[in-house]
């Protein structure tokens, strides 16, 4: 039996007459932190609600540590999973508290009041938003309300972390803070799969890459062995210098036209990488 707490086969998607996805295979163990990348319009966000099972797939199949999503019942998959939307927005008239709580209701059903204000307390000073906790959530700046988001999805301690660019919104030392925090419930076991634009930063804190163009998986392979595929240009439409720092491998966007000669595009020979 497969260890793989994620895995989709074959699946295929369309909304009306649109191809959305076509042929994605993927197993996720547990305990990884994937980033998903690709450009806008590539599919990821689609795939994030295919693996939460919001939207249904065409053809192929999904599951969730062993189980067919199709066959699960929400909450069963709320249990196990938390998801955040690209864009979240709540109209009720909540404090912060209030949503921390609510979110950690799963987990505290046998908690005093008292017991779980404290538990949203501690949990809130883990991602620096204990100074907001009485606040209005509407009245928070975006960066402030995509880090309650975020700490409202993981106070469940969740097995499955499925976010939508959650650091998009977020200043440079935030969104370190937060990618830092993911990867570190990756060591306890949180398997992650978070959408993010910034190359550099998925590159530093993901484990496994996967570029998605076109509604296909194009590049599936380890961070660093990812950011050194010339396919990566290719499907971002630009030419990237790469600058090697410490263990890292900098990436550097420019126009194509920047291009070295020498430099054009190859086909990886690394058994490491798949590159389609
Ligand atoms: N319900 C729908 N009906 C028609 N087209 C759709 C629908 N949902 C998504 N699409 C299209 O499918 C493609 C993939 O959308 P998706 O939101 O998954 O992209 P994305 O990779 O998350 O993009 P971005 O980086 O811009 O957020 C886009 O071209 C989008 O316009």
């Amino acid at each position: 039996m497969s260890t793989d707490i994620i895995e989709a086969r074959k699946i295929h998607a369309s909304a009306g007459q649109k191809l959305l996805l076509s042929d994605i295979n993927l197993s996720v163990p547990q305990g990884q932190f994937v980033a998903l990348v690709g450009p806008n319009g590539a599919g990821k966000s689609t795939l994030l609600k295919l693996l939460s099972g919001l939207v249904y797939a065409d053809s192929g199949e999904i599951t969730l540590s062993g189980s067919n999503i199709a066959r699960m019942k929400p909450a069963e998959i709320s249990a196990l999973l938390s998801y955040l939307p690209q864009r979240s927005e709540i109209y009720w008239n909540y404090r912060v508290s209030d949503i921390l709580e609510i979110h950690s209701a799963t987990d505290s059903l046998s908690l005093t009041t008292a017991h779980a204000v404290f538990s949203a307390y501690d949990h809130a000073k883990a991602f620096d938003i204990e100074q907001l906790i009485d606040r209005q959530f509407k009245t928070l700046s975006g960066g402030e309300q995509a880090r309650v988001l975020l700490a409202a999805c993981l106070i469940s301690s969740p097995s499955i972390l499925l976010a939508d660019e959650p650091a998009a919104a977020l200043d440079v030392s935030h969104q370190l803070q937060l990618l830092k925090t993911i990867k570190d419930r990756t060591s306890d076991g949180l398997t992650a799969i978070v959408v993010m634009h910034d190359l550099n930063l998925a590159t530093r804190f993901a484990d496994r890459i996967i570029v998605l163009n076109n509604g296909k998986i194009q590049i599936d392979g380890a961070s660093r062995e990812v950011s050194l595929s010339p396919a990566l240009d290719h499907h971002f439409d630009v030419y990237f210098q790469r600058l090697s720092h410490e263990q890292q491998t900098i990436l550097v966007p420019d126009f194509h036209s920047a291009r070295p000669a020498d430099k054009l595009a190859s086909t990886s020979t690394n058994p490491l990488l798949k590159v389609v």
